[in-house]
């Protein structure tokens, strides 16, 4: 499913109407009928609380519909003296001929009215602004919405709960909190923004049979994770050995952190990574060797360690380091030694922050970044207020400055190679534990190793991550990075080619 802003939406329904010849109101009347398979059947009291605009039409067409279904249906207009949209003033007129209900608000007075209604009804459905606010909203629809907000039992909010920017996700004076939003056609890029699952509540998204061809065109490259999944991994090879699935080195742990290492190489094992050797503090050595059967075992001094990352296929490096001075000398060996790609989390981050320097002049882009909000905010220099309230822009402008593929994780993970921007939609809160991180770079790696060029394995590496959560949270409460290791290979089998 793509993802599009509020201007390629406008330019994709006008090639639609005014190029392809689609009637408008035919276009509509599709929305309206994709809206009306999310209104529970059993709700009887219904307020429609409209604005002015092509969005105000699909909520009146909806109105007309649940008329129809013997509803009790109550309207409100607030155009605030302005001329309605042409297919708005269509049903309009339809819904004045079958007598419905129709109040427009006019003045603070009039909001008593709308404030009974909606404390009466069971659902409010919201069709004030949509694709169309692009203003600072003034106090007369603040406080609409604040009615809807302090009133309403239910909302169901039409493409866009109103007073969210479609664009950034910024909230306009005020927003609606809708329960569920019913998105036309594409997902908005707001719904990806920090703040919006505030307001959106479940996001759904209906298609309005817009041909292919024309969304392509406005494609602005900005992708859900699983418009990639269908794609997959490579099938093993009756004749493959060891040596095909890559040489991996993990870079990770230190004195202070002992688990990241472990998980970070266990998971890429289980990922399929053909020759795991770990990399770790001398601490840590004799552990790790009780830990890990499959994976080799050596230490950062240890001469062998620059050796295995030049013949390495993939390295990983930062999971249980340090933020010290011997983590740099690290980061740099790793750098300087290896022209294969790179999977950079944690503190490796972290020390790279002060030696961005560190990540030029390579031939490919094939370095990933890892990092969570407060690794990107130190990164970029800023705060992780500024990360999560501008995800998408700075994970692409990282990835554009660093000339390396940036996975900003969290809740709907940014993968952008400075180019393509793709969305997580897997994984949830159960996952949010210690070692996931780890696990995930384990992930992300093994399928490098395994002959994934570096953004498709984010990319999926990502989502398959995610996506083992959730199947496992639909068991288990909380989920943990073991539990993702301990599946990882049963699950990957869904995947195979
Ligand atoms: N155009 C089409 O063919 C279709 C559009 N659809 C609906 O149309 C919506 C977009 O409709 P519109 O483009 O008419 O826009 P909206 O209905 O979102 O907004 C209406 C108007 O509000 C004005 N406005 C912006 N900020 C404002 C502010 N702060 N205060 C007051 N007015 C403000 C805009 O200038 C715009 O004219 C979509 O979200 C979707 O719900 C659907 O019917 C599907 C088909
Ligand atoms: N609420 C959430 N929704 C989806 N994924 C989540 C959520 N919380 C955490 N995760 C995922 O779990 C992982 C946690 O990574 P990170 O913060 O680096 O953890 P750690 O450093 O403890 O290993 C990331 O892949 C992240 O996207
Ligand atoms: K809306």
């Amino acid at each position: 499913m793509k993802i599009v802003t509020p201007d390629a939406m406008r330019k994709i329904e006008d090639e639609y109407i005014n190029g392809y010849g689609m009637d408008s109101f035919a276009l509509m009347e599709t929305a309206v009928i994709s809206i009306m398979k999310h209104v529970n059947i059993k709700d009887r009291n219904i307020v429609v609380v409209c604005g002015f605009g092509n969005n105000a039409g699909d909520a009146l067409g909806v109105a007309r519909h649940l008329i129809v279904l013997h509803k009790i249906v109550k309207i409100f207009i607030c155009s605030n003296g302005r001329e309605l949209s042409r297919d708005c003033i269509k049903n309009m007129n339809i819904l004045y001929k079958m007598n419905a209900s129709i109040e427009f608000i006019r003045k603070t007075e009039d909001l008593n009215s709308l404030n009974k209604s909606i404390s009466e009804s069971d659902v409010v459905i919201d069709g004030l602004f949509g694709t169309g606010l692009s203003r600072q909203l003034d106090t007369y629809y603040t406080d609409i919405i604040k009615s809807i907000n302090t009133y309403s039992k239910y909302v169901l909010s039409i493409d866009i709960p109103s007073g969210m920017n479609g664009e950034n996700g910024y909230i306009m004076g005020e927003c609606v909190k809708a329960n569920k939003t019913v998105a036309l056609q594409f997902y908005k890029k707001c719904f990806f923004c920090d703040k919006a699952k505030n307001y959106t509540g479940d996001v759904v998204v209906e298609s309005l049979g817009i041909p292919k061809e024309i969304s392509e065109k406005y494609d602005e490259k900005v992708y859900t994770s699983d418009e990639i999944t269908d794609k997959i991994l490579p099938k093993r090879n009756k004749y493959s050995h060891k040596g095909t699935f890559g040489r991996t080195t993990i870079a990770a742990g230190s004195e202070k952190y002992t688990g990241a290492a472990y998980i970070a190489a266990q998971a890429a094992v289980k990922t399929g990574a053909g020759l795991v050797t770990l990399a770790t503090s001398k601490e840590q050595v004799p552990i790790m060797q009780s830990k890990l059967a499959e994976a080799m075992i050596c230490d950062y001094e240890d001469k062998y360690f620059v050796e295995i990352i030049k013949k390495s296929n993939v390295v990983a490096c930062g999971p249980g380091l340090d933020s010290n001075d011997s983590s740099l000398k690290i980061v740099e060996e790793v750098i300087t030694n290896s022209e294969c790609p790179i999977v950079f989390d944690a503190d490796a981050i972290n020390v790279l922050s002060a030696h961005k320097e560190l990540l030029f002049g390579r031939k490919e882009k094939n370095i990933v970044l890892t990092p969570h909000p407060g690794e990107m905010a130190r990164f970029c220099g800023c705060s992780i207020e500024d990360v999560n309230n501008k995800r998408i822009e700075i994970a692409k402008n990282t990835a554009i400055e660093t000339n390396c593929i940036i996975v900003l994780k969290g809740y709907n993970t940014v993968i952008t190679d400075g180019e393509k921007i793709f969305i997580n939609t897997t994984g949830s809160s159960a996952m949010a534990s210690g070692g996931m991180g780890d696990c995930l770079t384990g992930i992300v790696t093994g399928l490098i190793s395994q002959g994934l060029d570096p953004f498709k394995a984010s990319v999926l590496g990502v989502y398959i991550h995610g996506f083992i959560g959730d199947s496992l949270s639909k068991q288990m409460y909380s989920v943990t990075a073991t539990d993702i290791i301990n599946k990882i290979s049963l699950y990957l089998k869904e995947f195979e080619s």
